[in-house]
């Protein structure tokens, strides 16, 4: 980033401490470069705002039949009921048939399923109004109908959405409205359709900012929920997590799916020399040399004290040995009194080793660091071969 950009940054953080970091501003944009943990979890809030949203429709849709009995005409009323019913049950089928299964796409679908149920609705109702002649109160709840898309779009702001998805759930509807104008030209009162479809995109905006709002906080909130405090590596909670899912892709894909296990050699030496806080502060530096030195899409867990896993995704045996050879020239770091630091490494490979599952990747990555250990540590272990020094 240019320094103006970067000082222009500073001032906006300034304004908003402690939310976002520089890196994950472009995530309030698109969801294109969400990491899987985070996009797992939005996928589960949006499937759960949905659920809450059809059951309160559900609820409340049919309950404004009584409204409708008493003051439209015999049978508008009983058509709009049996219209209100139809949508209820369709509410209904979405709480049902959608739970969260941590897949964007399923929120997606569930989404678009919640916002056409109300637009067909809208649809229907606005044909069927249309044929009558209503006057007083009957003509002021028939008007009421016209507000649905106003409530569509304030909805969205439930949702915890990026730019790029609230724009691509208001186009429709914004576009329909535009449309209906378009075709009742003739007889339209502009100004007022003007006023209205500029209110339109007001609520719009609103909701697209209430939505980033409610993504960046998340985002902050997953961030400190997934990352280990002392080297803001993967915890070994979400490293699980992250694993088995990256397992299941790779085999479903049939790819090559990487483990490094790698423990940092007589670190308990450097706690006893000197002190706790020294040995801290070696940890947060063997990541951050071992960070600088990562491919995209290789993630690193902190597994325990000063055990680590590097999962590579995609990446065969002899890829996975090259990467932790580039690891090791370049260095883990220095030790307090400056000597070098060094690492014992056991690496397993999904496909060759035919792990079984996640769990077995990992504890076969972990022996062979053993062996590692056992046969003179700082060398890597990649299979049931003798050790490399
Ligand atoms: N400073 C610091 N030390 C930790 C942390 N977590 C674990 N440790 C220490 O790491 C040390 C690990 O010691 P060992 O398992 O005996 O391993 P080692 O001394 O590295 O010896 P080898 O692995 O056999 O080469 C223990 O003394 C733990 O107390 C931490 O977060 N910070």
């Amino acid at each position: 980033m240019n320094p103006l950009a970067d000082q222009l940054w500073h001032r906006l953080t300034g304004i908003m401490p402690g939310e976002l970091k520089q890196a994950e501003l472009g995530w309030l944009a698109t969801p294109l470069r969400h990491q899987m943990l985070l996009a797992r979890r939005r996928a589960t809030l949006i499937v759960n705002r949905v659920r809450l949203f059809a059951f309160l429709f559900a609820l409340l849709t049919p309950m404004w039949s009584i409204v409708d009995f008493v003051v439209f005409p015999f049978p508008l009323w009983i058509n709009l009921a049996l219209m209100r019913f139809a949508a209820c049950a369709a509410f209904a089928s979405l709480l049902v048939y959608y739970r969260p299964s941590g897949n964007l796409f399923d929120a997606y679908r569930a989404m678009a399923i919640l916002f056409a149920i109300p637009s067909v609705f809208y649809v229907a109702s606005r044909s069927l109004l249309g044929s009558y002649h209503l006057t007083g109160l009957s003509a002021a709840i028939g008007a009421g109908y016209a507000f649905l898309p106003f409530v569509l779009l304030a909805g969205l702001s439930i949702f915890p959405l990026t730019l790029l998805e609230s724009a691509v759930v208001a186009s429709p509807i914004l576009l329909a409205q535009l449309l209906a104008g378009y075709i009742n030209w003739a007889a339209l009162d502009w100004p007022s359709f003007a006023g209205a479809f500029w209110l339109l995109m007001l609520i719009t905006a609103v909701s697209a900012l209430a939505g980033m709002s409610q993504l960046a906080f998340m985002i902050a909130l997953v961030r400190q929920a997934i990352r280990d405090p002392l080297t803001g590596t993967f915890s070994r909670r979400s490293g699980e997590e992250l694993i088995d899912l990256q397992f299941t892709i790779a085999k479903r894909n049939n790819l090559p799916l990487a483990i490094a296990f790698l423990d940092i050699d007589h670190f308990k030496d450097i706690n006893d020399s000197f002190g706790h806080e020294a040995g801290d502060k070696v940890l947060a530096d063997v990541t951050a040399f071992v960070g600088k030195n990562l491919r995209r899409g290789d993630t690193l867990v902190r597994w325990g004290g000063e055990e680590f896993l590097l999962v590579m995704t995609n990446t065969d045996r002899s890829q996975a040995e090259a990467a932790v050879a580039r690891l090791r020239a370049a260095g883990f770091g220095t030790r307090p009194d400056k000597m070098p630091l060094t690492a014992s490494i056991g690496i397993a490979e999904r496909s060759v080793d035919q792990a079984a599952d996640w769990k077995s990747l990992v504890d076969l990555a972990d022996q062979r660091m053993y062996r590692a250990k056992q046969g003179g540590r700082d060398r890597v272990v990649s299979c049931d071969a003798p050790a490399v020094p």
